[in-house]
Order: structure tokens, then C-alpha cells, then sequence
């Protein structure tokens, strides 16, 4: 049976969480110090705290105080802050500190019955998210728990073994360098170099030469015989990211290369064999790339005899969570911040964006946060982000606002129709009058009030 700690000094709401929470066992405290000591000794995943706590229940300092104690103590638990009606600004002030969410009195059973079951299945996420970050996968680096991406690191692991050429397609920033590393960390020649040479990056008068190396003499500036990445990469592994990017002219040498396992440096007269296994990467599509001719075929079969697809962000489901809270552990330590987690608005919001960038933009918008963000939780601004998941009690919130402008607006369209006679207005509206006059009061509408 799962534990509630419900914090409240009041009997009657005791009695009805008890009444609402049958199935769970739902354990009370009603000071800050009961609840320390039940924190400790039940351990629950969900705790809903009163911010109006004695000795001080007027007032939401002993609340928050409590909260923060909580956190501390045991800061995966889930906290749900209850407060008064209309008490806003202290709601935030606990979900700055790092509670779950809030929830405004009078208590709804079914209200309060589905935020718990979400911060439970949210604390089980997480906790499961933990101890796969903790335990170690067969693919090393490579974290992520989706299908899509257990499927290539099952294949890569397959493959590590072996010499055959492999291919790894994916998007930018979808990780394929670690996939080539862990390939060559899993293989024979792990002792060995593992060599990795962008073939965009380099200007096509270089490729060549750092590739192939040189021998003295054999161009200007080439002062001394240099050997190339790939002679580097002996016994090893090279990893060329971009090969699509790699220029025609160029194609036709390291098709020399991979089918004879030789190489000559520019300007040498002499074969160098070599002993090494290649991996190539690219965001291209290679295929098409052959059929327009500015990628060999030759090459293209030479170097994809295993193809391996590493899936974008945004079809890993909730592996986004699971890498943006690895992310956050180290980036913390290393920027030295007092954030602690994220809060659900934003893991929503990282769940739905589409991530054209992959796990590099995650890192820069999570290293942006962890270093901008005020409170201890990320929110959604900190990471750039706007908050579109499902609706929570303060997306209630916000529809209370929507709710009442709108209703301000039309007592005002409604009063200007009924060209400022009070009855008429009230009648326009459907309601009676003394409702019109609160609405006026609720909403401060001033001039209305001193009739225009
Ligand atoms: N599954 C993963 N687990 C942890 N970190 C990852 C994972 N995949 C990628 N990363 C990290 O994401 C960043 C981008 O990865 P990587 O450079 O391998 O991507 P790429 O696909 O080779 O990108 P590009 O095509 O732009 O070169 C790196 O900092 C890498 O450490």
C-alpha cells in the first residue's frame, strides 16, 4: 500500500483525506516537528503539507519552513502545498523552493486524489530513471532506455566484435560519435587508438593531407614527413563523421584504401599497409547522394556494409528526462549551482519540444538553465522553453484568470451596451444585480462602479 504523509493541523480535512485516501495508508502530522519524524520514519513518496502551519497558521513561514526541511531531508519526495484560497504568491514561493505542486483550499477529493497518483507515478519515474543512470548499460556512454535506442546499441554491440564496416546515420547531436567510441570500446582494439576526423569540418585542400599525411618536400610547407589520422589510427579504430561531406576527388582514394588496406602519403612512393577498422557517420542522405552522383556508389557499399540508424530526441519518449537529469547531476558540480531538479512544467515542456538539435541542444539549454535559473528548480523559461504539458493545478490556476477577464471584459461590453444602466447590464448578462455588483467590486472595475 503506498504512504501519504498528509501535514495539516486541521481534524476536519485529516478526516476527509483519510476518508478520500482509503487505499493508501495515510499517516499525520500536524507540526513541523511531527512531520520530521514521520518523513524519517515512513519514508513517503508523497507528502501533502498545509502552509499554515502552528505555531504561526496565519501566516505561510512555518509552512515553507517545513517544506524546505522536507526537501533537504529528502528531496525526491513529492510535495504538494496546500494554502489558503487566493494565496498565490506563497504557492509559487513553494514551488520556487522545490515542492511538487500546490493546490488551493477548499480541498476537492477527486482534485487532490489525481495530483497524488501523478507525484507517485512521477516519483516511480524517477526512481527507476536513478537506478538505470546508476546500473551500467552493455553500450557504456550510451543512456537512454527507449526501444529505439536499446534496438542500434544492441546492433552496435553485436557488431563491436567484428571488423566490418559500419555506418552510423542519425541527425546532428544524436550521438553517433559516442556510438563509434563505444563500438571501439567494445571491440579487440579497444587498447588501441580511436581516431576521429570530421570531413566537413576540414577544408578540402587539407582532407587530403590529414588523412594521408605527407612525406617532406612534398608540397610548400611541408617541412617535415608527417604521417596522416589514418596511419595514426593503427590497430585502432577511425572514425570519419561527415563522410558524405567527403569531396568527390577524394573518394576514389579512400576507396583505394579500404579495399587494399594500404596507403601512400602525398609526395611518397612508398605503401604503408594498414590494420585498422572504419567507421563512418553521416546526416546525409547517402543514397540519394549516389543517385545524383556526387557520392560514389562503390564507396557507399564499401562503407555501409552495416548500417546502423541512431534515432533523433524526439522518438527516444522519456529518455529526454533520463539524459537531461544525468546532465544535471554533473553540470550542478561543475558550475557549482543550487538547482535541484526540474520542475513537472518542465519536464512536460521537455518531453514535447522537438529537439532539432538533438542531445547537444539539450546539454546547451541544460547548462544554461543549471547556470540562470533563480530558484532550485528548473523551470521551463529557464530552459527556453514554454510550458505546454497537460493541464496541473496551476494550469487551474491560470484558466481562473482566463475565466476572469473574460468575464470582466464582457460586464464592461455589456455595460457599454446597455449604455450604463445597471439593471439593463445585469440583465444583458443573465445575472441578478447584487451578482453584477460583486463581480464589479471583485474585479475592481472603478469606473463602472462610479457609474462611468
Ligand atoms: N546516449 C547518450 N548518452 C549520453 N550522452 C550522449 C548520448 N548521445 C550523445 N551524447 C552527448 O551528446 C553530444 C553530441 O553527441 P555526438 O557528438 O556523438 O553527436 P553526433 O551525432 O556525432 O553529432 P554531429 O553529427 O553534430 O557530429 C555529446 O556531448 C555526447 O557526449
Amino acid at each position: 500500500m503506498e504512504k501519504l504523509l498528509v501535514v495539516d493541523d486541521d481534524m476536519g480535512i485529516q478526516k476527509q483525506l483519510k476518508w478520500s485516501f482509503s487505499d493508501y495508508e495515510v499517516i499525520f502530522a500536524d507540526d513541523r516537528q511531527s512531520a520530521i519524524a514521520q518523513l524519517r520514519r515512513h519514508e513517503p513518496k508523497v507528502v501533502t503539507l498545509d502552509l499554515g502551519l502552528p505555531p504561526d497558521p496565519a501566516n505561510a513561514s512555518e509552512g515553507l519552513a517545513t517544506l524546505a526541511e522536507i526537501l533537504n531531508l529528502a528531496p525526491q519526495t513529492k510535495v504538494i502545498v496546500v494554502t489558503g484560497n487566493n494565496d498565490k504568491e506563497n504557492a509559487l514561493k513553494a514551488v520556487q523552493l522545490g515542492a511538487y505542486d500546490f493546490y488551493q483550499k477548499p480541498i476537492d477529493s477527486d482534485t487532490i486524489k489525481i495530483l497524488v497518483s501523478r507525484a507517485i507515478n512521477l516519483f516511480d519515474l524517477e526512481q527507476e530513471n536513478r537506478l538505470l543512470a546508476q546500473s551500467n548499460p552493455a553500450m557504456g556512454k550510451i543512456i537512454g532506455n527507449s526501444e529505439s535506442i536499446q534496438q542500434a546499441s544492441r546492433r552496435a554491440e553485436r557488431i563491436a566484435q567484428t571488423d566490418i564496416s559500419t555506418l552510423l546515420l542519425g541527425e546532428s547531436g544524436t550521438g553517433k560519435e559516442v556510438f563509434a567510441r563505444s563500438i571501439h570500446e567494445h571491440s579487440a582494439r579497444r587498447n588501441k587508438p580511436f581516431i576521429a576526423i570530421n570531413c566537413a569540418s576540414i577544408p578540402e585542400n587539407l582532407l587530403e593531407s590529414e588523412l594521408f599525411g605527407y612525406e617532406k618536400g612534398a608540397f610548400t610547407g611541408a617541412n617535415k614527413t608527417t604521417p596522416g589520422k589514418i596511419e595514426s589510427a593503427q590497430g585502432g579504430t577511425l572514425f570519419l563523421d561527415e563522410i558524405g561531406d567527403m569531396p568527390i576527388g577524394l573518394q576514389a582514394k579512400m576507396l583505394r584504401f579500404l579495399q587494399e588496406r594500404v596507403i601512400e602519403r602525398i609526395g611518397g612512393r612508398q605503401e604503408i599497409p594498414v590494420d585498422i577498422r572504419v567507421i563512418c557517420a553521416t546526416h546525409r542522405d547517402l543514397s540519394a547522394m549516389v543517385a545524383e552522383q556526387s557520392f560514389r556508389e562503390d564507396l557507399f557499399y564499401r562503407v555501409s556494409e552495416i548500417t546502423i540508424s541512431i534515432p533523433p530526441l524526439r522518438e527516444r519518449g522519456s529518455d529526454v528526462v533520463l539524459l537531461a537529469r544525468t546532465f544535471l547531476t554533473s553540470y550542478k558540480d561543475e558550475y557549482s549551482s543550487k538547482v535541484k531538479g526540474f520542475s513537472e512544467s518542465a519536464i512536460q515542456a521537455m518531453m514535447q519540444h522537438k529537439w532539432p538539435g538533438n542531445i547537444r541542444e539539450l546539454q546547451n539549454k541544460l547548462k544554461s538553465a543549471v547556470i540562470m535559473a533563480e530558484g532550485t528548480v528548473i523551470q521551463p523559461e529557464d530552459l527556453g522553453l514554454s510550458a505546454t504539458g497537460e493541464p496541473t493545478s496551476m494550469q487551474t490556476i491560470n484558466l481562473r484568470e482566463v475565466r476572469e477577464e473574460a468575464e470582466s471584459r464582457a460586464i464592461r461590453q455589456a455595460w457599454h451596451l446597455a449604455e450604463q444602466n445597471m439593471s439593463r447590464t445585469a440583465e444583458l448578462l443573465g445575472i441578478t444585480r447584487p451578482t453584477l455588483y460583486s463581480l464589479i467590486e471583485k474585479y475592481r472595475m472603478e469606473d463602472i462602479k462610479s457609474g462611468g
